[in-house]
């Protein structure tokens, strides 16, 4: 049975991602919604480079180049088409069309990917044909590159350590049974170079990092070396300061019977830690978004490099990080290996899982046990979704205790409640800001999250912007919103979308603009800032999910598009509902539910089977 293909729809002659001049197959594919003009382009630019002209390696090239667009590191040309005989095509594009089959003339799938081998474009590397997949070279070159220096960091000798030092401290910060599980994981970790530290939300891996640093800060003053060289880093500015935060509460809880102890000595060997973007570690170097100044010539100086969040680490990040991390320094890579993969081109944490899991099982140190009751409906959500079926998920969400629940977008009730909800929770957060309190304003615009799997649509981001913004200006008697030509407010939620690296903000750090006197400070990260200085700036009464990631709020709300929508997937739901700590109300219809829980979130990726070796 041949996959449905994504293909995007319009009724547009001038849309743009329709090809000028576009010839053959190429033209077919591009009018039929399978790939853009941008696939299309590429495609017939390096294929005129080299004189090919056979139209099924220009597909192949545009093929690939679609892949990447869409996630993949590559492009698996077997999965297209039935051997021959053309594929189903599933029309989920922007003119909302539902499902529509269409045959395409797919070249026969034997053969197709020997043809690409042996042509020029092969030949001057500009597409590279392994492990039966089809990739740009870039894209090879890095995927080649990573699995290359994970093997090389496995291959080599393990740090020395003081083993009954080890064992003691770990005793003592990992007391008892109740942290056998993460006592079991640090001492793995300190054992050696690479580590890969999974877990959900609540499984106890900022615990478990915390006292790691202070295990290896006190094996480096006890060998009689120089203090720890440690780096925190998280993907975004937002998961980074999570951390930060995370880490700098462990050390400092007071001490408790059973409960992990830090001594004023192991606070004292951290002392000064700072988390920050993995960008900033590595080094930012103008006009450049893929090379960094960190590199393998010049490494970073680190003895132990900490990534949080590793799952929304693109393949060309990892890439960098890789080279860029001394070799004998310890690499431990901590994720969800469930949420949404990154939003550039890889799935590479749950490829190292998978991957080196089956290589060296000791490599990954997985954290399962929950240790946040108040939210064990959550927990039971959240492992029904992973579980995939569909029927358990919709029995969790029925079962009512007040954690989690299921509004059908057809229910008025429910939908007044849910309206109810973010007006009151936009008028608190404009109240404190109003008044000039931003760490208060801060703090309340952190405890509902409305998440959408969309930017576009009934049931997306920019819709209930504007709605929230309307019932915010109804309830408060003013003009809100650009919509009402009122751009800049008391209270307005605001969600950076790009690093300024001049202003010290990160693409997904979040903040709220707050009346300071006549005039108005956007409060992110810590600073304030005149609002004009903001540049890529959006508001945040609602956000998507794919921005979620590294952050979580009391309660979230996650409005479900429709079961068509190609979005929809297991590893999307997953991720939104992960997000609360304490509550979620998921707003769709039970097919949607299904849908999500069934769909699953491929990306054509070799690392797994490369690791495998
Ligand atoms: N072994 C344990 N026993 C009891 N409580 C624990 C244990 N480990 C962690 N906790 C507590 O559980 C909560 C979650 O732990 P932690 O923050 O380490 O998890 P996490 O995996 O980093 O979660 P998240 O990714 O959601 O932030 C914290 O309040 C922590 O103090």
């Amino acid at each position: 049975m041949t996959p449905a293909i994504e293909r995007w729809t319009s009724d547009d002659p001038h849309d743009a991602r329709l090809a000028r001049g576009a010839t053959g197959l190429l033209r077919t594919f591009n009018e039929a919604g399978v790939l853009t003009a941008a696939d299309v382009h590429v495609a017939r630019r390096t294929a005129d480079v080299v004189g090919e002209d056979d139209e099924t390696v220009r597909l192949a090239v545009a093929l690939a180049v679609r892949a990447v667009r869409q996630g993949s590191v590559c492009v698996d040309l077997g999965s297209f088409g039935d051997g021959g005989g053309g594929g189903a095509v599933d029309a989920v594009g922007t003119g909302g069309a539902g499902t529509d089959d269409v045959p395409l003339p797919w070249p026969a799938a034997g053969g197709w990917l020997d043809r690409v081998a042996a042509s020029p474009l092969a030949e001057r590397s500009v597409v590279r044909a392994d492990l039966g997949l089809l990739y740009l070279d870039r894209y090879w070159r890095e995927e080649q590159q990573v699995h290359d220096d994970l093997v090389a960091r496995l291959g080599a000798p393990a740090p020395a350590v003081d083993e009954p030092l080890l064992e003691r401290s770990a005793a003592r910060l990992f007391p008892g049974d109740a942290y056998a599980e993460q006592r079991a994981a640090a001492l793995s970790t300190a054992r050696r170079s690479t580590t890969v530290l999974t877990g959900g939300p609540g499984r106890g891996k900022t615990t478990t990092v915390a006292g790691l640093l202070a295990l290896l800060a006190e094996q480096a003053e006890h060998s009689g070396g120089r203090r720890l060289r440690i780096a925190l880093a998280a993907p975004t500015g937002k998961a980074a300061a999570r951390l930060q935060e995370a880490v700098a509460d462990a050390l400092g809880a007071r001490p408790e019977p059973g409960r992990p102890e830090f001594t004023a000595d192991d606070r004292r060997r951290l002392s000064g830690l700072q988390a920050g973007t993995l960008h900033r570690l590595l080094g930012w170097r103008p006009g450049s978004s893929t090379r960094f100044r960190h590199d393998r010539v010049g490494r970073l100086p680190h003895d132990v490099v900490v990534v949080d969040e590793t799952s929304m680490v693109s393949l060309t990040l990892m890439a960098r990080l890789l080279e860029a991390v001394r070799p004998d320094a310890r690499l431990v890579l901590v994720g969800d290996p469930d949420q949404l993969a990154s939003v550039e081109a890889g799935a590479v944490l749950a490829d190292l899982v998978t991957g080196l899991g089956e290589r060296d099982g000791d490599v990954v140190a997985a954290l399962v046990t929950d240790h946040r009751s108040e939210s064990a409906a959550i927990t039971r959500l959240a492992a029904a979704i992973q579980g995939g079926d569909p029927e358990a998920v919709l029995a969790v969400l029925a079962a009512g205790d007040g954690v989690v629940e299921l509004v059908h977008p057809d229910d008025e009730a429910g939908l007044t409640g849910l309206q109810d909800e973010l007006t009151r929770h936009a008028l608190d957060v404009r109240g404190l800001a109003l008044a000039g309190d931003a760490a208060g304003a801060l703090a309340m615009a952190e405890r509902h999250r409305l998440l959408c799997a969309h930017r576009a649509g009934p049931w997306g981001v920019a819709h209930w912007n504007r709605q929230v913004e309307r019932w915010l200006g109804e309830a408060s008697g003013a003009y809100l919103g650009a919509a009402a030509g009122a751009e800049w407010y008391p209270g307005r939620p605001v969600l950076i979308t790009a690093n300024d690296y001049g202003l010290g903000l990160f693409n997904g750090d979040t903040g709220v603009v707050v009346a300071e006197g006549e005039r108005l400070r956007a409060h992110v990260g810590g600073a304030s800032f005149a609002v004009s200085r903001l540049g890529d700036v959006e508001t945040l009464h609602a956000m998507t999910v794919h921005k979620s990631q590294g952050s979580q709020a009391e309660t979230v709300t996650v409005l479900l598009p429709d079961e068509a929508a190609p979005l929809l997937t297991r590893e999307l739901f997953y991720t939104a509902v992960t997000r609360a700590r304490r509550r979620v109300r998921v707003v769709g219809t039970p097919d949607a539910v299904r849908a999500a829980v069934e769909r699953r979130a491929r990306r054509a990726t070799g690392l797994a089977a490369r690791l495998r070796g």
